[in-house]
Parts: structure tokens; C-alpha cells; sequence
């Protein structure tokens, strides 16, 4: 068993947070880790079109028109730790740019960290069936090729394919060129796809946000499948309702950094308070927010003990 200590703890809404009862969830019991995520930080270096670097005067006029541009470093990342645990199904909320497909990325193996470690007790699926599906071809032919793609066998494939079509739930528009469907409808798809597999940890990025009601529903019901076979499931979304209903805990990511990590509807519902609060201009009002956030966030201490720690594969090679 590794060593970790986490944040467990209820949270307390925020004053004047307008109290809803939460959604009772499908209940599942919470097992060994199955994510470790140990002092992430994820840097890029990109040129930017500022032209305020390499001077403004002849030399940087010179340069630049060389070819030459500055290059700055966008913190994706910073420094985040936590450990997500069968039974689990885990969101990951923040406003655009705040660092939650990448770090998705990176616990999906797409990613080489800047610093820190991810373990992981097996290999992720992630919703990445995107790259195998064709446009031109209809849905049920992308049903074919998604799950072939996925390392399915043929005849593994039409035994799935009942069940995928009925999570998808997309009638007769099944047989139609992929091409011709909504986003939500792709993201349906996809997600039946990748679902169809059970596997142990279940990354998905945005795709179930465009649902409908009947959809949530039964994509909800496959989740709780997925962590009752002690899965793990992490569900990006910029929609905090589509993670107080469908997860068990929430990670509330800013800039990069963790602000939050607790329950989902407390955490999506303190996220929501902030990004209202942004919206409508009370910027005062959403930084004392942020910092009472950042306030209730409990240290985790993870250490893989020897023994244990050829259990979990790392998702790369650390750099550092
Ligand atoms: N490959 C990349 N190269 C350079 N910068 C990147 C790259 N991928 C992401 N970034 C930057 O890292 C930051 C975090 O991006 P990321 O896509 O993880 O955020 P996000 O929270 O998923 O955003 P959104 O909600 O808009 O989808 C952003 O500033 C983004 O511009």
C-alpha cells in the first residue's frame, strides 16, 4: 500500500452561495490508489508575436526580421499533487486555459512532465478514438473502426457493438456519415466507444458536457459500471453541473495550480460561485474566493514504498 495522506474533507460553500440540494449520486466504495500524481508541472516554451522582446530598435527589427521571435514559457502545470482511487470519479474543472488537458495528457502518456511523476496501476484509456474515426464513414462503421482500433479482435468487435450503439444512443442516425453529426453526437459516440472497453482508468476530455438529459443518464449509469469494477474516471468539463452530477470528486484547477480537491458538487459549485462572480466583473469579490479556496486545500504526501511500487507504471520518463 503506498503511503499517501489526502484531502478528504467536506468543504464549506462559500457565503451567500445559493444552497441546492446535491444530487445523490451512484454510490460505489472508494479502493486502493490508482492514479499518483506527485509534484506535476508542465512547461512549454513558445515564440510569442509580443514585440516588446529583443528591443524595439534596430537590432530587434533586424532579428526579428531574421526570423527570429521570443520565446516565453506558458506554466500549463505547476506543481499539483494528488491520488485518485477505484470508485472514484474525478473532474477537473478551471476556466480555459487553466491546465486540465494537459494534465489529462499527461496521465494519459501523451505528456512528458517538465517535473514530477505520474504512477498509475494501469494503462489509461483515454478519449482518443478521435484519430481512428472517419468522418465520411457513418457512425456504426466508426463504431467498427474505434473499437478495432482500440485492440478489439473482429469478433470481439460485433459482440461489443449492441451495446456501444445503445450508449450512444443516436437511433438511426447511427448509419449516417459521422460528418453530418452535432459535436454532442460525436462526443456520444466517442464516448460509447471508449466506454465499451471498462477499462480501469477512464480519462475523458469535454465529451459529455453536450449531452442530453437521457444521454447523462445512461452515460452516467456506464461510469458507475466502470468504477464498480474498481476503475477510476477523470471527466473534464467546463460545465460544473455536468461534474456535480456525473463525479464523486472534483479538482478545481487555476493558472495551473490546484485550488480545490474535494467533493464534486462542493468543489464545482465553489468553481461556479468564482467564474459567476468573474462574469459578472466582481473581481475583488472572486479573488477572496480563490484564496478561501487555496485556504481549505489539504497537503498530500505521496511516497510509493518499494513493495508496492511495481504496482503502478510510471506514465513517462520524468526529465527531472
Ligand atoms: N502544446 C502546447 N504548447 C504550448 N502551450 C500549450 C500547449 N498545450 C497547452 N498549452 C498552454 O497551456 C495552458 C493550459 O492549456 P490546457 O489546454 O491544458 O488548458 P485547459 O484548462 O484544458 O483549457 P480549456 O478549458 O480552454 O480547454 C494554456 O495556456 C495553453 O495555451
Amino acid at each position: 500500500m503506498p503511503d499517501v495522506s489526502e484531502n478528504t474533507g467536506r468543504l464549506e460553500l462559500p457565503e451567500g452561495f445559493p444552497e441546492e440540494t446535491p444530487k445523490k449520486g451512484i454510490e460505489v466504495p472508494i479502493g486502493e490508489p490508482t492514479v499518483m500524481v506527485r509534484n506535476l508541472s508542465v512547461h512549454y516554451r513558445v515564440p510569442t508575436s509580443d514585440k516588446s522582446g529583443g528591443g524595439r530598435g534596430p537590432v530587434g527589427r533586424a532579428l526579428r526580421s531574421l526570423g527570429w521571435s521570443r520565446q516565453v514559457t506558458v506554466k500549463a502545470v505547476r506543481n499539483v499533487t494528488f491520488v485518485a482511487r477505484s470508485g472514484e470519479s474525478i473532474g477537473v474543472v478551471g476556466h480555459n486555459g487553466s491546465g486540465k488537458s494537459t494534465l489529462l495528457r499527461v496521465i494519459a502518456g501523451l505528456e512528458t512532465p517538465t517535473r514530477g511523476t505520474v504512477l498509475a496501476s494501469a494503462t489509461p484509456s483515454f478519449l482518443g478514438v478521435n484519430a481512428a474515426l472517419m468522418p465520411e464513414m457513418s457512425g456504426m462503421a466508426n463504431v467498427r473502426l474505434g473499437l478495432l482500433a482500440m485492440g478489439k479482435s473482429p469478433r470481439e468487435v460485433e459482440a461489443a457493438i449492441p451495446d456501444v450503439v445503445d450508449l450512444a444512443g443516436l437511433g438511426d442516425s447511427i448509419h449516417l456519415p459521422m460528418k453530418t453529426y452535432s459535436s454532442g453526437m460525436g462526443a456520444r459516440l466517442r464516448f460509447a466507444i471508449s466506454a465499451s472497453a471498462r477499462p480501469e482508468i477512464l480519462l475523458i476530455d469535454e465529451a459529455l458536457a453536450t449531452g442530453d438529459a437521457a444521454t447523462k443518464e445512461r452515460s452516467e449509469a456506464r461510469m458507475a459500471e466502470i468504477r464498480r469494477e474498481a476503475g477510476t474516471i477523470f471527466l473534464v468539463s467546463h460545465a460544473a453541473q455536468t461534474i456535480e452530477e456525473m463525479c464523486t470528486r472534483a479538482i478545481w484547477l487555476h493558472k495551473g495550480e490546484m485550488v480545490l480537491d474535494g467533493p464534486a458538487y462542493e468543489t464545482a459549485r465553489a468553481y461556479r460561485w468564482w467564474a459567476w462572480n468573474i462574469s459578472k466583473g466582481e473581481h475583488d469579490k472572486a479573488e477572496k474566493l480563490l484564496a478561501d479556496a487555496r485556504a481549505q486545500l489539504k497537503f498530500t504526501h505521496v511516497a510509493v514504498h518499494d513493495s508496492t511500487s511495481k504496482r503502478y507504471i510510471p506514465r513517462h520518463r520524468p526529465s527531472i
